[in-house]
């Protein structure tokens, strides 16, 4: 029996970058792989049969119809009239991203699901239409964006016309329907399609020489929780603190040699970081305590996306700003573990294996 077979690859993200919130992302140097191999003549089970290897997938459902690859991957097929996986698809899903942690494993997923439904429905849509679908899922462009196209990324939400808007706010129960288990192929109606164009980003330059501490506590924050804490209205001096901030931000990060007394301030924030403080025990001290002048060659310091995992970006002395924010997390009671990652430029790629 011949069989094809492909590696889709996605970076691990950081969102927000201070004060861009649902704006900024970074692509980064941890990933989740998945390969996968399809049957050429069609035999084989009804029901792809997923792995997983890696960080975190001890737990991680390996139904079809459960796992959030793999869901994705039939929202992409089903909005596209094809109701079914093609028959005998295995999928092994290798994972470095942490779950939970802030560092983009749930857009990483989403990103992968989305290749892996564009790879078995053979539709090779473009970079635009890829992320259509990503922000059919997950709602804010941040994490995946930065993980479609990699490097240091903004981006917006178009605002979309009345009809585009009723598709675009479909119940996500609707785009990722909760499958019974005895759910399989034809199962259920098919899923809204989604509207054209709804994400747009450029990519800001990077000063080669920063790099990005990330420490990661040892506990998981589901973003869902970390959103719930936020208010729905900020005031004016609020948001011009932040877009000023974002505004020097995008561009000094692209300077080199870096400028660390600018990023620092520049990286400061108010719509999300206060809020989250009570979630984060440690979080306020370490924004606080660890300065360009405490520690030379860090930059700037945030929280990583929705948390718990701290980003700092730095040129110099990684281990001791890394051993210092680990000592404030221990006062807390909190183990931790840490990397320096570098940005990943190249995004997310799908390559076809020679057999
Ligand atoms: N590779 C994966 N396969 C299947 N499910 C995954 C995978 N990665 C993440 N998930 C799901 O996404 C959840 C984590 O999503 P969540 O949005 O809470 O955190 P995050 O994406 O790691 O953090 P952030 O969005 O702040 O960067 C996991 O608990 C798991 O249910
Ligand atoms: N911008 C998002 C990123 C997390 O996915 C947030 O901070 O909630």
């Amino acid at each position: 029996m011949s069989v094809r077979k492909y590696k889709i690859h996605v970076p691990a993200t950081t969102a927000n970058v201070g004060p861009g919130f649902d704006v900024c992302g970074i692509a980064l140097s941890l990933s989740l792989t998945l390969d996968v191999s399809i049957p050429s003549d069609g035999t084989g089970d009804v029901n792809p049969t997923i792995e997983y290897s890696g960080l975190d997938s001890a737990n991680v459902p390996l139904s079809p119809y459960k796992n959030l690859l793999t869901r994705v991957a039939l929202y992409v097929l089903r909005a596209n009239g094809i109701t079914a996986f093609p028959r005998g698809v295995h999928i092994h899903a290798h994972n470095e991203i942490p779950f939970g942690r802030g560092l983009g494993s749930s857009g990483a997923a989403v990103i992968a699901g989305v290749l892996l439904g564009d790879l078995l429905g053979g539709f090779k849509f473009p970079t635009a239409r890829l992320l259509d679908y990503a922000l059919m899922v997950e709602r804010h462009p941040d994490n995946v964006t930065a993980a479609l196209v990699g490097g240091f990324v903004g981006s917006y939400l178009r605002e979309l016309s009345e009809d585009d808007i009723k598709a675009a706010a479909v119940p996500l129960a609707e785009v990722l329907p909760e499958f019974p288990p005895d759910a399989g192929p034809d199962w259920g109606p098919n899923p809204p399609q989604a509207p054209g164009g709804i994400g747009h980003y450029v990519r800001f330059g990077w000063a080669p020489e920063i790099k990005a501490i990330a420490v990661m506590p040892r506990f998981e924050l589901a973003t869902a929780k970390s959103r719930g804490v936020l208010p729905e209205t900020y005031s004016r001096k609020d948001m011009v603190f932040n877009l000023q901030r974002l505004a020097v931000l995008t561009t000094a990060l692209a300077r080199s040699p870096p400028d660390a007394e600018l990023i620092y301030e520049a990286m400061k924030d108010r719509i999300h970081q206060p809020y989250r403080v009570p979630l984060i025990p440690g979080l306020q001290t370490i924004l606080s305590e660890l300065t360009y002048t405490s520690h030379p060659g860090l930059l700037g310091i945030c929280l990583s996306g929705a948390g718990p995992t701290i980003l700092a970006l730095a040129t110099d002395n990684f281990e001791s700003i890394a051993a210092e924010i680990v000592r404030i997390f221990k006062t807390e009671n909190i183990e931790v573990d840490w990397k320096v990652l570098d940005v990943d430029t190249k995004g997310s790629w799908v390559e076809e294996i020679d057999a």
